[in-house]
């Protein structure tokens, strides 16, 4: 698990490290540049011609402490400083009186010249209100020149804290972000001008990280440790049993696509609450699913009883619809439910559609206590709260964490899902890709969330791990299929490859 920093804990983290452990901030710049240049190094060919654009604060230091390695390693290196800042920070003073003793020369206007590869070393974490005037006109020129963009720490013009553009923002191709990855970096639109997002290490101590204790933590393939345990001595019915009341007339998939990534999460045994219509297709595709079906309301009332009791898991809400019936389903589960529960989908919106005409199941749901995690979308988040989507969208974690408070896990699906039960830290996902914005893939979520509650993981966990793998998963499809080409029924088999390395990490 890794810290991900706002601005004012990055900032905190800078201040407690140079004065409270005593690392001289000139250290901290060094290393930073160092970590520059080793991406460079490694991608970017030493014939090549850079142009470093700085201001006069410490992103402007840095710039300057990477253009003296690389033109040490035989780059040519052009520095542009734009300097309407009044006062530079002393570390950029002391890079900058270095670079006059090395006679490096500063181009007096912009250039006109193309360059290979543009270092944008403007502002960093340091930017806290709208870019404009000079900053502004330069960042405009520089995203129309054709070249490499590599971003210090953060590009000039994405708030560090929100991932919100403050006017205009340097589009970079490659981001190298200090110590910690930064909240904006990872948020949209922060994330779209971030590209790729490279964290290295510049020697902020832990005890620092530790002090400040950001609130936000996101998950690195060491995590996939959290996984259920297996033992040697175990049965089926050692790993859980899960109930997903999925499908509707018609929606067979989303039953098949949830049962089946339940059981490839680890679920000793998975039931298949749905109707009658759906029993030929589901024995077919997954014969390994236990099927409980119903041909008329009658029977679904009278089954249900005896399939929440067997349940040690319950998922419902992937393809359910919102019919009358529908609606009555969820509000059984939630009077009749025992066991940790996942609701997605229409679920949810069956869920929205109760919470405002029924007091009754107000309380229910409040008051549920085998442990509860919802799955919204931004959408389905905007009906259960009645907040518009555009202000749910300007602060994803605090619409996660405000609506968590109710007691239960919020997993705000969206390009960066949020997971949070109302504490801190909350967690942000960084797996995933836009190829997974299809039909089905939350099904699949669903089903990975409940294997990993039936393997025994609490409901946190669950849904962060669950999140994190699913994207995973993703990626790996992704990878091998190309973005446009990835089905949700391929994230089970991907999930394979995903899972088995906790037991066979030599074969990835
Ligand atoms: N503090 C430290 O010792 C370290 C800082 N590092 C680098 O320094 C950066 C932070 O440096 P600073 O705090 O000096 O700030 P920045 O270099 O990010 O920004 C420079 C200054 O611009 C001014 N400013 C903010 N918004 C503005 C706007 N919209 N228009 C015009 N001026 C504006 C502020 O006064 C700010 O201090 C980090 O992102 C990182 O790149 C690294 O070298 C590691 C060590
Ligand atoms: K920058």
């Amino acid at each position: 698990m890794r810290y991900v920093a706002s601005r004012e804990e990055m900032q905190n983290i800078d201040a407690y490290s140079i004065n409270n452990v005593g690392i001289p901030g000139i250290v901290l710049m060094e290393k930073a540049a160092l970590a520059l240049e080793e991406v460079f190094l490694e991608r970017i060919p030493t014939d090549s011609r850079v142009l470093i654009v700085t201001e006069k604060g410490n992103n402007g230091g840095d710039g300057l402490a990477l253009g003296r390695l690389l033109l040490e390693e035989g780059y040519t290196v052009d520095f542009y400083e734009i300097g309407v800042i009044p006062h530079d920070s002393d570390s950029h003073q002391i890079q900058k009186h270095i670079l006059e003793q090395m006679e490096a020369d500063f181009l007096m206007k912009f250039p006109d010249e193309e360059y290979d590869v543009i270092v944008d070393a403007i502002f960093g974490v340091g930017l806290k209100r709208e870019v404009a005037g000079r900053h502004r006109e330069v960042i405009e020129r520089l995203n129309q020149m054709e070249a490499l963009k590599v971003a210090v720490d953060v590009p000039s013009g994405v708030d560090a804290s929100a991932g919100q553009i403050l006017g205009i923002a340097f589009e970079a191709d490659i981001t190298v972000t200090f110590g910690l990855p930064k909240v904006g970096l990872l948020l949209y639109p922060g994330a779209d001008v971030s590209g790729e997002v490279i964290v290295k290490e510049i020697g902020f101590p832990n005890k620092a990280v530790e002090e400040i204790a950001p609130q936000m933590v996101s998950f690195t393939t060491d995590d996939l440790e959290y996984l259920p345990e297996r033992k040697a001595w175990t049965n089926k019915g050692s790993y859980g049993k899960v109930l997903l009341i999925a499908g509707s007339k018609n929606m067979a998939g989303a039953a098949l696509l949830s049962g089946t990534a339940a059981y490839k999460s680890g679920s000793g045994l998975v039931r298949i609450f749905s109707c009658e219509e759906n029993r030929v297709i589901l024995q077919e595709k997954l014969p390994e699913a236990i099927l409980t079906t119903y041909d008329s309301e009658e029977k679904a009332w009278e089954l249900l009883p005896e399939s929440l009791s067997w349940a040690s898991v319950i998922g419902i809400g992937p393809g359910i619809g919102q019919s009358a019936f529908a609606r009555k389903l969820v509000k059984q589960v939630l009077t009749l439910g025992k066991a940790p529960l996942v609701i997605d989908a229409d679920g949810l919106n069956n869920l929205a559609a109760l919470l405002q005409e029924d007091t009754e199941l107000r309380q229910l749901f409040h008051e549920y206590e085998g442990g509860m995690i919802l799955t919204p979308h931004l959408k389905e988040m905007s009906r259960l709260t009645g907040e518009e989507i555009a202000e749910i969208r300007s602060n994803l974690p605090k619409a996660a964490a405000s609506t968590a408070d109710k007691g239960h896990v919020i997993v705000l699906k969206d390009a960066r899902t949020i997971v949070s039960d109302g504490s801190v830290p909350s967690y942000i996902n960084m797996s995933g890709n836009n190829g997974m914005a299809t039909g089905g893939s939350g099904d699949v979520l669903t089903g990975i969330i409940c294997g990993f509650l039936a393997g025994g993981l609490d409901i946190l966990t669950a849904a962060r791990l669950g999140v994190y793998c699913h994207g995973l998963a993703g990626d790996a499809a992704a990878k091998e299929k190309g973005y446009y080409s990835v089905l949700a029924g391929d994230l089970p088999n991907y999930l394979e490859t995903i899972l088995k390395r906790k037991h066979f990490p030599e074969e990835i």
